[in-house]
């Protein structure tokens, strides 16, 4: 049990499941598309949180639970303590929006083609009661714009087409800032924009962290950008959470045979150079039957499998400061724990 809300964290998964019904309802059947998935972000330490994997993971379906946007069919999510089914409907989804963002992934079907650009962002200020009309709303608009590098005098009377996609994602994250929001939940914010722009919206990233301490939830296939921003990382196969922990760990030397792949297909990092690291990962599409495979969901793809990982799914075993759901590591780091729950500072 969470305690009061002083020390509770940010917010917290905990055994986090959500099933969908696929198919008929007679021939149909059931994808866990979030299976068993533990996390916590701390309260009093802004961060930004990769989550990372392919196509059909998961990681949509998780952002829509932290967003309150989907129900967990089992364990809890809960914001800053609370349940946030309750936080909604106690308070209402207005109220829990304005502390927990999102930020989609094409800015272009974000905003209206046919509006100019601020008046999206005037609409979001009035309808989040930061201000009562549009002359009021000009000075928090033009401070959220800012804290992305650009400013109202440069984007007003300008439509959508008229920006880069680079700088129309960094208007997405002005509007979402302008209810003063302590989450981002940013899904795919760099995947529709040019690989040559993608650095300035994950440079915003950093800033909101370590001048604005918002805490960014980064969805991304993109291990490159990932590696570059992110403080930790969890790598999601088929629903499951199969290696978390600070991302320089998780990256540099993979421990699950799956975020082995995921690092193969990526070219080396130069160590003084992360932005080197520019292409993305490139891994056959979603094959649902690995969803329905019993045991670990990678048996089938990995090279280091073993009988039991065909009957048995793995549970998260402790490999220096990450958690690893292999049975390779079974006797590595003594207990077998459930939540990767630890802040840790690596160099940041
Ligand atoms: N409402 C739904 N009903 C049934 N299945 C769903 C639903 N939403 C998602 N899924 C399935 O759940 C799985 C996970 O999807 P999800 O979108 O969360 O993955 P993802 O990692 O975000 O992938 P992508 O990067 O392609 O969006 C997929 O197999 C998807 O088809």
């Amino acid at each position: 049990m969470t305690s009061g809300a002083a020390e509770a964290p940010l917010f917290e998964l905990d055994r986090a499941v959500v099933t969908f019904r696929i198919g008929s309802l007679l021939a149909g059947s059931r994808l866990v598309a979030v299976n068993d998935v533990s996390l916590r972000l701390a309260a009093e330490k802004p961060e930004i949180f990769t989550l990372a994997g392919e196509s059909g993971s998961g990681k949509t379906t998780l952002a829509r639970v932290l967003l309150g946007d989907q129900a967990p069919s089992g364990g809890a999510v809960r914001f800053q303590g609370t349940p946030v089914a309750e936080v909604i409907r106690v308070g209402g989804h207005k109220a829990f929006m304005a502390e927990v963002q999102p930020v989609f992934q094409n800015p272009f079907e974000t905003f209206n083609p046919l509006r100019h650009v601020q008046e999206y962002l005037f609409d979001t200020a009035i309808n989040f009661k930061i201000a009562n009309n549009r002359q009021q709303a000009a000075e928090p608009v033009d401070a959220a714009l800012r804290t992305v590098g650009l400013s109202l005098a440069e984007v007003q009377q300008r439509y959508p087409h008229e920006l880069s996609g680079g700088q129309l994602q960094r208007v997405s994250v002005a509007r979402a800032l302008i209810p003063n929001p302590k989450v981002i939940v940013a899904d795919e914010p760099v995947s529709m924009v040019d690989a040559s722009l993608r650095m300035e919206i994950v440079n915003v990233f950093k800033r909101l962290r370590d001048e604005e301490g918002v805490t960014v939830i980064y969805i991304t296939h993109d291990l490159a950008t990932a590696y570059y921003v992110s403080d930790r990382i969890a790598i999601m196969l088929r629903g499951h959470v199969v290696e978390s922990g600070p991302v320089e760990e998780v990256l540099d030397h993979p421990a699950h045979p799956y975020a082995q792949l995921l690092k193969e297909s990526i070219p080396e990092p130069v160590p003084e150079d992360k932005a080197a690291w520019t292409q993305q990962i490139t891994l056959g599409a979603t094959e649902a039957r690995e969803f329905g495979q019993v045991g670990c969901k990678f048996a089938n793809r990995c090279p280091h499998v073993m009988e039991r990982c065909r009957s048995t799914n793995p549970p998260d075993f402790p490999v220096g400061n990450r958690l690893v759901k292999c049975f390779l590591y079974d006797n590595a780091g003594g207990s077998v724990t459930g939540t990767f729950t630890e802040e840790r500072d690596h160099g940041r």
